[in-house]
Protein backbone atom coordinates (compact mmCIF):
# COMPACT_ATOMS: atom_id res chain seq x y z
CA UNK A 1 0.00 0.00 0.00
CA UNK A 2 1.48 3.91 -1.14
CA UNK A 3 1.83 5.94 1.57
CA UNK A 4 -0.43 8.20 2.57
CA UNK A 5 0.29 11.84 1.83
CA UNK A 6 -1.79 14.59 3.31
CA UNK A 7 -0.72 17.24 0.70
CA UNK A 8 -1.29 15.03 -1.82
CA UNK A 9 -5.01 16.30 -1.39
CA UNK A 10 -3.94 20.17 -2.21
CA UNK A 11 -4.77 18.49 -5.47
CA UNK A 12 -7.29 16.41 -4.83
CA UNK A 13 -9.86 18.96 -3.90
CA UNK A 14 -11.17 21.23 -5.83
CA UNK A 15 -13.09 24.47 -4.96
CA UNK A 16 -17.19 24.31 -4.65
CA UNK A 17 -18.73 25.48 -8.68
CA UNK A 18 -18.26 28.73 -8.59
CA UNK A 19 -20.50 29.07 -12.04
CA UNK A 20 -22.87 27.40 -9.77
CA UNK A 21 -22.75 29.79 -6.78
CA UNK A 22 -23.35 32.45 -9.52
CA UNK A 23 -26.75 30.95 -11.01
CA UNK A 24 -27.52 30.09 -7.22
CA UNK A 25 -27.03 34.25 -6.73
CA UNK A 26 -28.86 35.32 -9.27
CA UNK A 27 -31.95 33.06 -8.96
CA UNK A 28 -31.63 34.50 -5.45
CA UNK A 29 -32.01 37.93 -6.83
CA UNK A 30 -35.27 36.91 -9.20
CA UNK A 31 -36.96 35.79 -6.04
CA UNK A 32 -39.99 38.08 -4.56
CA UNK A 33 -38.88 38.32 -1.03
CA UNK A 34 -36.34 40.89 -0.63
CA UNK A 35 -32.65 41.21 -1.23
CA UNK A 36 -31.36 40.89 2.75
CA UNK A 37 -34.61 39.60 4.02
CA UNK A 38 -33.04 36.30 5.06
CA UNK A 39 -30.33 37.25 6.31
CA UNK A 40 -27.45 35.18 6.50
CA UNK A 41 -29.43 32.75 4.84
CA UNK A 42 -28.97 33.81 1.20
CA UNK A 43 -25.31 32.64 1.56
CA UNK A 44 -25.94 29.48 3.38
CA UNK A 45 -28.58 28.41 0.50
CA UNK A 46 -25.58 29.66 -1.89
CA UNK A 47 -22.87 27.80 -0.18
CA UNK A 48 -24.43 24.42 -0.08
CA UNK A 49 -25.99 25.25 -3.89
CA UNK A 50 -22.45 25.47 -5.05
CA UNK A 51 -21.08 22.42 -2.88
CA UNK A 52 -23.64 20.62 -4.47
CA UNK A 53 -23.28 22.05 -8.14
CA UNK A 54 -27.12 22.46 -8.04
CA UNK A 55 -29.37 25.39 -8.75
CA UNK A 56 -31.78 25.25 -7.43
CA UNK A 57 -30.12 23.66 -4.50
CA UNK A 58 -31.64 19.71 -3.41
CA UNK A 59 -33.18 19.82 0.22
CA UNK A 60 -30.74 18.16 2.65
CA UNK A 61 -32.28 15.28 3.15
CA UNK A 62 -29.88 12.17 4.05
CA UNK A 63 -27.49 13.95 7.26
CA UNK A 64 -25.77 11.94 9.29
CA UNK A 65 -23.70 12.06 12.39
CA UNK A 66 -20.48 10.86 12.66
CA UNK A 67 -18.44 10.57 15.58
CA UNK A 68 -14.70 9.76 15.92
CA UNK A 69 -13.84 8.78 19.64
CA UNK A 70 -11.05 7.86 21.26
CA UNK A 71 -9.07 7.95 24.80
CA UNK A 72 -5.68 10.20 25.18
CA UNK A 73 -3.02 9.62 27.71
CA UNK A 74 -3.01 13.23 28.88
CA UNK A 75 -6.08 12.61 31.14
CA UNK A 76 -3.83 10.81 33.40
CA UNK A 77 -2.84 14.19 34.49
CA UNK A 78 -6.04 14.89 35.87
CA UNK A 79 -6.68 17.32 32.71
CA UNK A 80 -10.20 16.76 31.81
CA UNK A 81 -13.09 16.64 34.94
CA UNK A 82 -13.60 13.18 33.78
CA UNK A 83 -11.94 9.87 34.62
CA UNK A 84 -8.82 8.70 32.04
CA UNK A 85 -9.33 5.81 29.92
CA UNK A 86 -13.64 6.56 30.43
CA UNK A 87 -14.62 7.32 26.63
CA UNK A 88 -16.41 4.26 26.72
CA UNK A 89 -18.82 5.88 28.88
CA UNK A 90 -19.49 8.32 26.71
CA UNK A 91 -20.09 6.06 23.66
CA UNK A 92 -22.65 3.92 25.04
CA UNK A 93 -24.54 7.26 26.20
CA UNK A 94 -24.22 8.12 22.87
CA UNK A 95 -25.43 4.44 22.10
CA UNK A 96 -28.50 3.86 23.98
CA UNK A 97 -29.63 7.20 23.72
CA UNK A 98 -29.34 8.92 26.29
CA UNK A 99 -26.93 11.69 25.74
CA UNK A 100 -27.26 15.32 24.15
CA UNK A 101 -26.63 14.49 20.81
CA UNK A 102 -28.66 11.36 21.04
CA UNK A 103 -31.83 12.84 22.22
CA UNK A 104 -31.34 15.92 19.24
CA UNK A 105 -30.79 13.29 16.71
CA UNK A 106 -34.31 11.65 17.71
CA UNK A 107 -36.01 14.35 17.52
CA UNK A 108 -34.22 15.51 14.10
CA UNK A 109 -34.60 11.98 12.91
CA UNK A 110 -30.99 11.94 11.69
CA UNK A 111 -29.09 8.76 12.00
CA UNK A 112 -25.56 8.93 14.27
CA UNK A 113 -22.67 6.95 13.89
CA UNK A 114 -20.24 6.01 16.19
CA UNK A 115 -16.38 5.53 15.00
CA UNK A 116 -13.75 3.52 17.47
CA UNK A 117 -10.11 4.84 16.37
CA UNK A 118 -8.54 5.31 20.04
CA UNK A 119 -10.97 4.01 23.19
CA UNK A 120 -9.07 2.57 25.98
CA UNK A 121 -11.90 -0.12 27.25
CA UNK A 122 -12.14 -3.73 26.84
CA UNK A 123 -13.20 -4.35 22.73
CA UNK A 124 -16.19 -6.42 24.79
CA UNK A 125 -17.99 -3.68 26.14
CA UNK A 126 -18.77 -2.25 22.79
CA UNK A 127 -20.89 -3.45 19.50
CA UNK A 128 -18.28 -5.09 17.03
CA UNK A 129 -19.65 -2.38 14.58
CA UNK A 130 -18.55 0.40 16.62
CA UNK A 131 -14.61 -1.32 17.58
CA UNK A 132 -13.82 -3.37 14.55
CA UNK A 133 -12.10 -0.36 13.08
CA UNK A 134 -9.97 0.68 16.37
CA UNK A 135 -6.28 1.63 15.83
CA UNK A 136 -5.01 1.49 18.82
CA UNK A 137 -6.06 1.58 23.03
CA UNK A 138 -5.77 4.91 24.08
CA UNK A 139 -3.01 7.73 22.62
CA UNK A 140 0.21 8.10 23.89
CA UNK A 141 0.66 11.11 26.83
CA UNK A 142 1.27 14.01 23.99
CA UNK A 143 3.29 15.76 26.94
CA UNK A 144 6.29 13.07 27.43
CA UNK A 145 5.79 11.24 24.51
CA UNK A 146 4.25 10.50 20.49
CA UNK A 147 0.26 10.25 20.76
CA UNK A 148 0.77 7.31 17.72
CA UNK A 149 3.11 5.74 15.63
CA UNK A 150 3.78 6.36 12.17
CA UNK A 151 2.07 3.15 11.24
CA UNK A 152 -0.75 3.93 13.73
CA UNK A 153 -1.25 7.41 12.37
CA UNK A 154 -1.18 6.47 8.61
CA UNK A 155 -3.86 3.72 9.63
CA UNK A 156 -6.20 6.69 11.78
CA UNK A 157 -5.58 8.34 8.64
CA UNK A 158 -6.69 6.22 6.45
CA UNK A 159 -9.97 4.69 8.76
CA UNK A 160 -11.27 8.25 8.38
CA UNK A 161 -10.74 8.42 4.81
CA UNK A 162 -12.70 4.81 4.58
CA UNK A 163 -15.65 6.63 6.69
CA UNK A 164 -15.65 9.29 4.29
CA UNK A 165 -15.70 7.00 1.66
CA UNK A 166 -18.40 4.74 2.38
CA UNK A 167 -20.95 7.72 3.62
CA UNK A 168 -20.37 9.48 0.27
CA UNK A 169 -20.91 6.37 -1.15
CA UNK A 170 -23.99 4.87 0.52
CA UNK A 171 -25.43 8.79 -0.30
CA UNK A 172 -25.09 10.60 2.70
CA UNK A 173 -25.74 14.55 1.58
CA UNK A 174 -24.14 16.34 4.70
CA UNK A 175 -22.03 14.98 7.30
CA UNK A 176 -22.70 16.80 11.17
CA UNK A 177 -19.06 15.30 12.67
CA UNK A 178 -18.16 15.25 16.24
CA UNK A 179 -16.40 13.57 18.51
CA UNK A 180 -16.06 11.92 22.22
CA UNK A 181 -13.14 11.66 24.33
CA UNK A 182 -11.71 11.81 27.29
CA UNK A 183 -8.64 14.42 27.24
CA UNK A 184 -9.21 15.54 23.62
CA UNK A 185 -9.28 18.81 23.80
CA UNK A 186 -5.77 19.06 25.11
CA UNK A 187 -4.36 17.86 22.05
CA UNK A 188 -6.78 19.89 19.92
CA UNK A 189 -5.23 22.91 21.61
CA UNK A 190 -2.33 21.86 21.13
CA UNK A 191 -2.49 21.25 17.55
CA UNK A 192 -4.14 25.08 17.30
CA UNK A 193 -1.37 26.46 19.22
CA UNK A 194 1.23 24.94 17.31
CA UNK A 195 -0.64 25.89 14.17
CA UNK A 196 -1.37 29.58 14.71
CA UNK A 197 2.22 29.82 16.76
CA UNK A 198 0.66 31.07 19.93
CA UNK A 199 1.24 30.50 23.74
CA UNK A 200 -0.80 27.58 25.95
CA UNK A 201 -2.56 29.50 28.31
CA UNK A 202 -4.29 31.53 24.83
CA UNK A 203 -5.50 28.43 23.51
CA UNK A 204 -6.42 26.75 26.85
CA UNK A 205 -9.90 26.36 28.07
CA UNK A 206 -12.00 24.46 30.69
CA UNK A 207 -12.83 22.00 28.35
CA UNK A 208 -15.85 18.87 28.48
CA UNK A 209 -16.28 18.82 32.23
CA UNK A 210 -15.74 22.23 33.80
CA UNK A 211 -12.29 21.77 35.10
CA UNK A 212 -11.48 24.29 38.32
CA UNK A 213 -8.61 26.62 38.12
CA UNK A 214 -5.90 24.02 39.19
CA UNK A 215 -6.59 21.47 36.68
CA UNK A 216 -6.55 24.17 34.37
CA UNK A 217 -2.58 24.83 35.42
CA UNK A 218 -2.22 21.78 34.83
CA UNK A 219 -3.68 21.21 31.57
CA UNK A 220 -1.47 24.37 30.15
CA UNK A 221 1.67 23.08 31.67
CA UNK A 222 0.67 19.54 29.47
CA UNK A 223 0.00 22.18 26.23
CA UNK A 224 3.01 23.70 26.91
CA UNK A 225 5.07 20.52 26.91
CA UNK A 226 3.43 18.98 23.45
CA UNK A 227 3.32 22.21 22.03
CA UNK A 228 7.91 21.62 22.90
CA UNK A 229 7.18 18.58 21.04
CA UNK A 230 5.39 19.98 18.62
CA UNK A 231 7.33 23.02 17.01
CA UNK A 232 10.24 20.26 15.23
CA UNK A 233 7.32 18.78 13.01
CA UNK A 234 5.20 21.49 12.55
CA UNK A 235 6.17 21.14 8.56
CA UNK A 236 4.96 17.70 8.51
CA UNK A 237 1.06 16.84 9.16
CA UNK A 238 1.64 13.28 9.72
CA UNK A 239 4.24 13.92 11.96
CA UNK A 240 2.40 16.76 13.89
CA UNK A 241 -1.06 14.20 14.25
CA UNK A 242 1.89 11.58 15.66
CA UNK A 243 3.85 14.11 17.86
CA UNK A 244 0.88 15.50 19.43
CA UNK A 245 -2.72 14.69 17.78
CA UNK A 246 -4.30 11.16 18.54
CA UNK A 247 -6.15 7.97 17.15
CA UNK A 248 -9.83 10.07 16.54
CA UNK A 249 -7.80 13.11 15.84
CA UNK A 250 -5.64 11.39 13.24
CA UNK A 251 -9.34 9.72 11.79
CA UNK A 252 -11.29 12.70 11.76
CA UNK A 253 -8.50 14.73 9.52
CA UNK A 254 -8.56 12.48 7.23
CA UNK A 255 -11.94 12.27 7.05
CA UNK A 256 -12.01 15.63 6.16
CA UNK A 257 -9.75 15.92 3.69
CA UNK A 258 -11.29 12.89 2.19
CA UNK A 259 -15.05 14.10 2.38
CA UNK A 260 -13.46 17.65 0.88
CA UNK A 261 -11.97 15.24 -1.91
CA UNK A 262 -15.64 13.57 -2.43
CA UNK A 263 -17.84 16.97 -2.49
CA UNK A 264 -19.63 15.98 1.32
CA UNK A 265 -20.63 19.26 3.22
CA UNK A 266 -19.91 18.91 6.39
CA UNK A 267 -20.72 20.95 9.65
CA UNK A 268 -18.11 21.21 12.12
CA UNK A 269 -18.86 20.97 15.87
CA UNK A 270 -16.20 22.07 17.95
CA UNK A 271 -12.44 22.87 19.10
CA UNK A 272 -11.40 19.25 18.32
CA UNK A 273 -13.19 19.58 14.89
CA UNK A 274 -11.89 22.59 14.25
CA UNK A 275 -8.22 21.18 15.32
CA UNK A 276 -8.29 18.93 12.52
CA UNK A 277 -10.10 21.31 10.09
CA UNK A 278 -6.81 23.24 10.85
CA UNK A 279 -4.20 20.73 10.06
CA UNK A 280 -6.25 19.35 7.13
CA UNK A 281 -6.49 23.56 5.87
CA UNK A 282 -2.79 22.75 5.96
CA UNK A 283 -2.54 20.15 3.75
CA UNK A 284 -4.82 21.09 1.45
CA UNK A 285 -6.08 25.16 1.50
CA UNK A 286 -9.09 24.99 -0.37
CA UNK A 287 -10.32 22.05 2.22
CA UNK A 288 -12.15 25.07 4.28
CA UNK A 289 -14.54 25.40 1.03
CA UNK A 290 -16.39 22.18 2.09
CA UNK A 291 -16.96 23.24 5.80
CA UNK A 292 -19.62 24.94 7.49
CA UNK A 293 -18.82 25.88 11.44
CA UNK A 294 -21.83 24.59 13.15
CA UNK A 295 -21.38 26.57 16.87
CA UNK A 296 -19.19 28.21 18.43
CA UNK A 297 -18.30 26.53 22.22
CA UNK A 298 -16.39 28.94 24.01
CA UNK A 299 -12.74 26.76 23.63
CA UNK A 300 -10.80 29.85 22.68
CA UNK A 301 -8.66 27.54 21.03
CA UNK A 302 -11.99 27.03 18.41
CA UNK A 303 -12.45 30.36 18.02
CA UNK A 304 -8.85 31.07 16.94
CA UNK A 305 -8.56 27.86 14.76
CA UNK A 306 -12.08 29.19 12.65
CA UNK A 307 -11.05 32.64 12.72
CA UNK A 308 -7.68 31.10 10.53
CA UNK A 309 -10.09 29.18 8.46
CA UNK A 310 -12.20 32.23 7.75
CA UNK A 311 -15.21 30.05 9.24
CA UNK A 312 -18.02 31.78 10.73
CA UNK A 313 -19.75 29.99 13.00
CA UNK A 314 -23.79 29.44 12.71
CA UNK A 315 -24.46 29.46 16.33
CA UNK A 316 -23.00 30.85 19.60
CA UNK A 317 -24.42 28.62 21.94
CA UNK A 318 -21.50 27.67 24.55
CA UNK A 319 -22.11 23.83 24.12
CA UNK A 320 -19.36 22.48 25.75
CA UNK A 321 -20.77 19.21 25.61
CA UNK A 322 -19.08 17.90 22.47
CA UNK A 323 -20.20 14.65 20.12
CA UNK A 324 -21.24 16.69 17.65
CA UNK A 325 -24.27 18.52 19.28
CA UNK A 326 -23.38 22.22 18.71
CA UNK A 327 -22.67 21.29 15.07
CA UNK A 328 -26.44 18.83 14.84
CA UNK A 329 -28.21 22.22 16.17
CA UNK A 330 -26.87 24.49 12.93
CA UNK A 331 -28.62 21.37 10.83
CA UNK A 332 -32.31 22.87 10.64
CA UNK A 333 -30.54 26.34 9.98
CA UNK A 334 -28.96 24.29 6.95
CA UNK A 335 -32.06 23.07 6.18
CA UNK A 336 -34.42 26.18 6.40
CA UNK A 337 -31.67 27.88 3.89
CA UNK A 338 -32.08 25.27 1.25
CA UNK A 339 -35.42 25.13 1.54
CA UNK A 340 -36.17 28.81 1.33
CA UNK A 341 -33.33 28.97 -1.97
CA UNK A 342 -35.11 26.14 -3.36
CA UNK A 343 -39.16 26.88 -2.49
CA UNK A 344 -39.61 30.57 -2.81
CA UNK A 345 -41.49 31.99 -5.59
CA UNK A 346 -39.65 33.92 -7.93
CA UNK A 347 -40.88 37.83 -8.42
CA UNK A 348 -43.53 38.13 -11.56
CA UNK A 349 -41.62 39.80 -14.54
CA UNK A 350 -41.01 43.46 -14.61
CA UNK A 351 -42.67 45.09 -16.00
CA UNK A 352 -46.06 43.78 -16.00
CA UNK A 353 -47.12 41.88 -19.18
CA UNK A 354 -49.15 44.10 -21.94
CA UNK A 355 -52.10 42.26 -20.66
CA UNK A 356 -54.25 45.61 -20.94
CA UNK A 357 -57.96 44.07 -20.11
CA UNK A 358 -55.75 43.02 -16.59
CA UNK A 359 -54.89 46.20 -15.89
CA UNK A 360 -57.36 48.26 -16.70
CA UNK A 361 -59.45 45.78 -14.44
CA UNK A 362 -57.39 46.42 -11.62
CA UNK A 363 -57.65 49.93 -11.47
CA UNK A 364 -61.26 50.05 -11.50
CA UNK A 365 -60.80 47.44 -9.03
CA UNK A 366 -62.94 44.90 -11.13
CA UNK A 367 -59.98 42.48 -11.59
CA UNK A 368 -61.29 40.10 -8.36
CA UNK A 369 -58.30 39.56 -6.09
CA UNK A 370 -57.72 42.28 -2.95
CA UNK A 371 -57.76 45.78 -4.16
CA UNK A 372 -60.59 47.71 -2.57
CA UNK A 373 -64.16 48.51 -4.31
O1 LIG B 1 -17.16 21.62 21.51
C1 LIG B 1 -16.17 21.98 22.15
O2 LIG B 1 -15.46 22.96 21.84
C2 LIG B 1 -15.82 21.18 23.36
C3 LIG B 1 -15.23 21.79 24.43
C4 LIG B 1 -14.90 21.03 25.50
C5 LIG B 1 -15.12 19.65 25.50
N1 LIG B 1 -15.71 19.08 24.47
C6 LIG B 1 -15.95 17.62 24.48
O3 LIG B 1 -15.46 17.06 25.71
C7 LIG B 1 -14.67 15.92 25.47
C8 LIG B 1 -13.24 16.15 25.81
O4 LIG B 1 -13.09 17.06 26.84
P1 LIG B 1 -11.82 16.99 27.79
O5 LIG B 1 -12.07 18.06 28.81
O6 LIG B 1 -11.84 15.62 28.40
O7 LIG B 1 -10.63 17.25 26.96
C9 LIG B 1 -14.84 15.61 24.00
O8 LIG B 1 -15.89 14.68 23.86
C10 LIG B 1 -15.18 16.94 23.40
O9 LIG B 1 -15.97 16.80 22.25
C11 LIG B 1 -16.07 19.81 23.40
C1 LIG C 1 -20.90 31.76 2.93
C2 LIG C 1 -20.05 30.58 3.35
C3 LIG C 1 -18.70 30.55 2.99
C4 LIG C 1 -17.92 29.45 3.38
N1 LIG C 1 -16.62 29.13 3.22
C5 LIG C 1 -16.37 27.97 3.79
N2 LIG C 1 -17.49 27.52 4.33
C6 LIG C 1 -18.48 28.42 4.11
C7 LIG C 1 -19.83 28.44 4.46
C8 LIG C 1 -20.62 29.54 4.08
C9 LIG C 1 -22.05 29.57 4.46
Amino acid sequence: MSRVNLDDFSDLIERPDSGTRRDAEERRERLAVPPGALGRLDELGEWLSAAQGAVPVRPVERPRVVLFAGDHGVAELDVSGRPAGGAHALVRAVLDGSSPVAVLARRLNVPVRVVDAGLDCDPELLPEDVVRHRVRRGSGRIDIEDALTPEETERAVRLGMAVADEEADSGTDLVVLGDLSVGGTTPASTLIAALCGTDASVVTGRGGAGIDDLAWMRKCAAVRDALRRARPVLGDQLELLAAVGGADIAATTGFLLQAAVRRMPVILDGVVSAACALVGQRAAFRAPDWWLAGQLSGEPAQAKALDRMALNPLLDQGVTVGEGTGALLALPLVQAAAAFAAELPERPDQPEPADESVVRDDVRGEGGGVSAK
